[in-house]
């Protein structure tokens, strides 16, 4: 197909997308919100290239266009197929039918009643969560314009971690604060510094004054935004009062765009409040001539402990020893894990405060680090000695029980399901969660590789949901990145293919699936995927795929608190492999992601950390091959267990000693010396070897 054709076909798709997108808003359960955007488009011209935009292909959106070709010849593929073919998928078509209406699976999928049902469950959970003071509290005394500003944006009272911090941030407490995923950490952090700013920033115009470093560029994204709705409000609130003075700006730098650009927008002075991920902030305090900290009254790190995780420990060293000893520090997770107490010991100075919504006051960091005992979660070494050190009866790595604080943090109104799926079964499992959620529910898919995310995405793109499913992973371009970060927030249905770096912090609305569809590493991660649902007081569902083999991660997360319901599992699951096989056959791209994520998935597994559960050796290579809708199962070098490494070591040494033993014999056999005998029997002499034969 040539380029005008497939723009011809482009423009065709368009105005049917445009039509379903029509279609869907009149499903959406929220359906009252007339002034929701369109779903956005996910291929062709989607996300990565909004609607409007010039014409030009993007290599992804390129693919995208192979993949409808793909589709289409797949379509014609099966018209051509001879009568007996068709007859034989009609009636597998109609087993299928079957078999999905017997599923279990749809019981919790909801239907478009249960989604009323859940608005309504949401609207009276949110009003119990949200019933702090009100920001105006005279006793607060949050600076008016700041409370009016937050008002505008629809913030009236404060959640139960914003009630609690918020004092005492405003007193200039250096605080490690810690609450549920989804509770208002964000602006339990922005409040102290936008009041603030209404004090230095018109003393000091050309100054930065608070510097907040999150984990990843979605969540940088995302508090950027926050932070500058609030501060529009302010800015026209001040332009109202005043014709001149200066305005609060609110920079984000996360890298992705033009250095220079940052630079200037750095050196102007005009950025008090900046927001950025470690890597590229200390790349400008380290070159941006002009640009100091020095004047620095505010540091927030959010998701401390990813930032570690993700090797930002020497670049956020760096940072906190260009700031002054003077400033606020205010750290904050949705985990209680010991690198946050460190990095807490380390980064606090003022007499740090510990705060949570769970112990009846606040107390000292030192207090609380004290009675801490470190969950076994990312430094690795700890992971070695507490998981692996520490197996119960049943083998399963058990953890101190008055450590497993995990589950604690996991809002009530997240109902937990975990279902065992064959290994062989999974991609299966997976067509219907997709088929059931990706129409009328907004979900998350987590997987545990880029490769492995690529692959599920386009396979689910290839078997008919193209406008329904989005991916996002480290290794996509910086626009492309939140282009889909920006698209997924605005649609109203669909699945977002993720790896974790979607993890910690997004705040995406109506959320109301998550599906850890292969296992995260530690009970933290588990604990920030599933947080990306029933935030804020909403209500949510998370489901957990993990094989029969291995099931004891269900045991080893209720050490953590963490308590799943059994999902029940369909006995008959769609027949679809031979389908799912079939666009393998028919795309060569998805074919070569599908040998790429099975190499990557034996790679994840080999690198967990619970290896006694997580074990490689005892995955089903040929059913894992069938996960990936892979005919034959490619090779993989997997490391030798210890019995086979005893056995390699004996029949090593036995073939060493059967070798020197054959040269001692062939030695001797050339060495000896012979008699020679007349042939009458008499003795004349020994011959002598010759020197020249080696040995
Ligand atoms: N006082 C409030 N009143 C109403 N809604 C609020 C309030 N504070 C926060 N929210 C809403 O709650 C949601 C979650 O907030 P936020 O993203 O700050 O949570 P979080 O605790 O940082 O979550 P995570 O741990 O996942 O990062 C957001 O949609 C936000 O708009």
């Amino acid at each position: 197909m040539g380029i005008k054709g497939r723009k011809k076909r482009e423009r065709e798709r368009l105005a049917k997308q445009a039509e379903i997108a029509e279609d869907r808003d009149g499903e959406e359960y929220d359906s009252d919100d007339e002034d929701a955007p369109p779903p956005f488009l996910v291929f062709g011209n989607g996300p990565f290239a909004p609607p409007g935009s010039a014409p030009k292909m993007s290599q992804s959106q390129r693919f995208r266009m192979m993949d409808e070709s793909v589709l289409e010849r797949y379509r014609d593929d099966h018209a051509n197929r001879k009568s007996s073919h068709i007859k034989k998928k009609r009636s597998r078509d109609e087993d299928e039918e079957v078999d999905e209406e017997s599923l279990p699976l749809m019981h919790h999928f909801h239907d478009a009643e249960e989604l009323v049902k859940l608005s309504q469950q949401q609207s009276l959970a949110k009003k119990q969560d949200i019933t702090g003071c009100r920001f105006g509290h005279p006793l607060l005394g949050l600076d008016e314009r700041v409370v009016t500003a937050l008002l505008t944006e629809g913030f009236s009272r404060m959640t139960r971690i914003q009630e609690r911090v918020l004092p005492l941030a405003l007193e200039g407490y250096d605080i490690l604060g810690q609450a549920k995923t989804g509770s208002g950490k964000t602006l339990a952090f922005s409040i102290p510094i936008l009041h603030g700013a209404q004090t230095i920033v018109p003393k000091s115009p050309k100054s930065c004054l608070a510097l907040i470093l999150g984990p990843t560029k979605e969540l940088c994204v995302q508090i950027h935004q926050i932070l500058g709705n609030i501060a529009e409000h302010l800015n026209a609130a001040a332009r109202q009062e005043r014709s001149s003075g200066p305005l609060l700006g609110v920079r984000l730098i996360t890298g992705g765009t033009s250095v220079l650009e940052e630079r200037k927008a750095l050196q102007s002075g005009s950025a008090h409040i900046v927001v950025g991920t470690p890597g590229r902030i200390t790349d400008h305090v380290r070159h941006c001539v002009g640009w100091k900290l020095s004047t620095l009254r505010y540091l927030v790190l959010d998701e401390a402990d990813r930032m570690l995780a993700d090797g930002f420990q020497r670049d956020l060293d760096y940072i906190i020893g260009a700031t002054p000893k003077s400033r606020q520090t205010l750290l904050f997770s949705a985990t209680n894990s010991k690198s946050v107490h460190e990095l807490a010991r380390l980064s606090l100075s003022k007499t740090p405060l510990f705060i949570d919504t769970k112990s009846a006051e606040p107390k000292f960091v030192d207090e609380e680090l004290a009675n801490a005992v470190a969950p076994p979660f990312r430094v690795l070494q700890d992971v070695v000695d507490d998981n692996e050190a520490a197996i119960d009866e049943d083998g399963v790595p058990a953890t101190s029980s008055t450590n497993d604080h995990a589950g604690e943090d996991i809002p009530s109104a997240l109902h937990q399901f975990c279902a065992l799926v064959p290994v062989e079964d999974r991609l299966r499992a997976l067509y219907v969660f997709v088929k059931r959620v990706a129409r009328v529910a907004k979900a998350m898919v987590f997987c545990s590789t880029v490769a492995s995310t690529t692959f599920h995405c386009q396979m689910m793109g290839s078997v008919g949901f193209h406008n329904e499913v989005l991916m996002l992973h480290g290794q996509m371009k910086h626009r492309q990145r939140l282009a889909t970060f920006a698209a997924f927030n605005e649609w109203s249905t669909g699945v977002l293919f993720c790896t974790d770096v979607a993890a910690r912090g997004l705040d995406i609305p109506h959320v109301s699936w998550i599906l850890q569809y292969d296992p995260p590493l530690d009970p933290t991660e588990y604990v920030h995927r599933i947080g990306r649902t029933a935030r804020a007081g909403n209500v949510g569902n998370s489901l957990i795929f993990l094989t029969p083999e291995e099931s004891r991660f269900i045991k080893y997360l209720t050490n953590f608190g963490i308590h799943m319901e059994a999902y029940p599992v369909p006995e008959k699951l769609p027949r679809i492999q031979e389908k799912l096989e079939h666009v393998l056959q028919l795309d060569p791209v998805v074919a070569k992601s599908a040998v790429i994520a099975y190499r990557a998935h034996v790679g994840a597994y080999l690198s967990h950390i619970l290896k006694e559960t997580f074990d490689v050796h005892r995955i089903d290579l040929d059913g894992l091959a069938k996960a990936f809708a892979l005919t034959s199962t490619p090779n993989v070098s997997l490391p030798k267990t210890s019995a086979e490494e005893k056995q390699d070591y004996v029949k090593g040494k036995i073939k060493s000693l059967n070798k020197r033993k054959g040269q001692a014999i062939r030695h001797y056999e050339q060495m000896k010396t012979k008699q020679q005998w007349t042939d009458d029997g008499s003795f004349v002499g020994m011959s002598r070897p010759k020197r020249s034969l080696s040995m």
